[in-house]
């Protein structure tokens, strides 16, 4: 028998005896901010179904609704050895997936974390470092060489107009991203550059969204899923419209798509509510917005995504300090310092099983260089519970809007990213919104958020394989050539 010794207790009971009146009073003050209703969420829910409307529309809208050039469904028999990277807001991932044929697919990968200054660094400084990584891999998995070039899917996570499936012209960065010359261009050609710059073998098919990968590849394992969601650096959805409902692509289609034919959309839902109709944004997210390179861009996002949740927190911590509430005598310098603390410190916080957070305590020692009191740590995570729970609530709302759109009356709605896979109770709350918004009478929700296959690996081998399907068909794969 291994004594593992006292387990923790599964989570704190919690009590607040020992907290001042006055900084109670501050609390409840939070948790009136940060409290979503049932019915503010039945209300953003259906204001973003406008705009998504809008956003496929001629005039367009807030939030883009960029059509994915993936035309067909995975039918789960693609088959081949393709490499797929994934750039996103905080790592880029190298994949050689090989498709079985079977609904399966195996997958070799490497992570390499983008470097901190990578956010503002200049465009070849970008490119370079995708074009070595994949040089690195390639060499290592292919020692030998290879008879002919790697098909590759270009996973790139930021919203890119596409014309067709093998080019993306960047709308704009997000996330804290702002590197130089690369807005407004096709990132297809500036990536392929820097690959037969090295030499690399590889050839770029296929360029695509990460909510569109994870979209397509959770279809090709489940085929009752309609939306890849991705809940990491970032948010936003994807979800497959048919060509004849996207009235921005009237006369833009060649004779062989027909109106019934599907076509993966990403959403890019992060933008949503930027004429700030409807999203409850305290004086916390106004700074946050002021203070992002894109201010005025991406409203949702920096409400609910990873990049921002541990940012919202260290401003409403310096707001309570301002006002002499919290951490009294304590050196600053650490806490005033913007986007020190990423989305796993409010995790931790809420992670912490003991009723005198002594994990709590020690986590502001070792990161910020600050002694708590018992009382400051238990209004520290009641803040990181609403904060937390205010992001699951709201990150449903694009979900929802989805479903009623499209219809759905029943979905799987498969999710990828770390806010979604380690923030402590996001699938909890997010599913208690989602039956806060549709009222459900069954047992068992009918719409249900489930962890997605890996989109912007398989997903992108998968888009690839389909596209090479769709050329050697000679079927379009983009908008006709006038
Ligand atoms: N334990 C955690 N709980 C919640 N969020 C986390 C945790 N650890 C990291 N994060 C946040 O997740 C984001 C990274 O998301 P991830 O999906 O891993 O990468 P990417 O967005 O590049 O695909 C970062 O913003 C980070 O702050
Ligand atoms: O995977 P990440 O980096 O969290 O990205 C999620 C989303 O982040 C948004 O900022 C991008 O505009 C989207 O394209 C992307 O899908």
């Amino acid at each position: 028998m291994v004594h593992l010794g006292p387990k923790p207790p599964q989570h704190r009971k919690g009590s607040y005896l020992d907290v001042p009146e006055d900084l109670l009073a501050e609390l409840h003050k939070f948790e009136e901010l940060f409290t979503v209703s049932a019915e503010t969420l039945q209300k953003i829910t259906d204001h973003f179904v406008t705009e998504l409307d809008k956003g496929l529309s001629k005039s367009g809208g807030n939030i883009p609704m960029i059509p994915g050039w993936v035309l067909d469904f995975p039918t789960g028999k693609e088959t081949g050895d393709y490499l797929a990277i994934d750039l996103g807001g905080t790592n880029l991932r190298v994949v050689l997936v090989k498709l079985g044929g079977n609904r399966d697919f195996d997958t070799t990968q490497s992570k390499y974390p983008l470097p901190s200054t990578m956010r503002t660094a200049k465009s070849e400084d970008l490119w370079d470092f995708i074009a070595e990584c994949l040089k690195k891999f390639v060499d290592e998995e292919f020692p030998h060489g290879v008879s002919e070039p790697l098909p590759l899917g270009f996973t790139f996570s930021f919203p890119a107009s596409q014309n067709s499936i093998k080019e993306g012209y960047l709308q704009r960065w997000t996330k804290g991203f702002d590197i130089e010359d690369v807005e407004g261009h096709d990132v297809v050609p500036m990536l392929q550059c820097a690959i037969e710059k090295r030499k690399v073998p590889i050839d770029v098919v296929a360029l695509i969204n990460d909510t569109t990968g994870t979209l397509v590849a959770s279809m090709y394992t489940d085929p009752e899923t309609k939306m890849g969601l991705i809940f990491g650096t970032g948010c936003n959805g994807a979800y497959y419209d048919v060509c004849g409902d996207i009235p921005k692509l009237e006369g833009r289609l060649d004779s062989d798509i027909k109106p019934d034919s599907p076509m993966a959309i990403n959403c890019e839902y992060g933008a949503f509510d930027n004429e700030h109709a409807v999203l409850p944004r305290t004086k916390y997210d106004l700074i946050i917005d002021e203070q992002s390179p894109r201010p005025g861009q991406q409203s949702f996002e920096k409400m609910i995504s990873g990049y921002y949740l541990g940012e919202v927190l260290r401003l409403v911590l310096l707001d309570l300090c301002a006002r002499d509430k919290i951490f009294k005598g304590q050196d600053l310098t650490k806490l005033k310092q913007a986007f020190i603390l990423d989305t796993s410190f409010p995790a931790k916080i809420e992670e912490d099983p003991y009723e005198n957070l002594s994990d709590v305590q020690d986590l502001f020692q070792s990161v910020l260089g600050i002694q708590t009191t018992s009382a400051e740590r238990k209004i520290i995570r009641a803040l990181a519970e609403k904060i937390g729970e205010r992001s699951a609530r709201l990150a449903i709302c694009g979900i929802a809007a989805i479903c009623k759109k499209r219809g759905y009356k029943t979905a799987h709605c498969a999710a990828d990213g770390s806010v979604y896979n380690k923030y402590p109770g996001f699938k909890e709350r997010a599913a208690k919104g989602l039956r806060d918004v549709f009222q459900w009478e069954t047992k068992e929700d009918p719409i249900i958020i489930v962890p997605a296959e890996d989109g912007s690996g398989a997903g992108a081998a998968i888009i690839a394989a389909l596209t090479e399907k769709r050329l050697k068909e000679k079927k379009s794969v983009g908008v006709k050539k006038v």
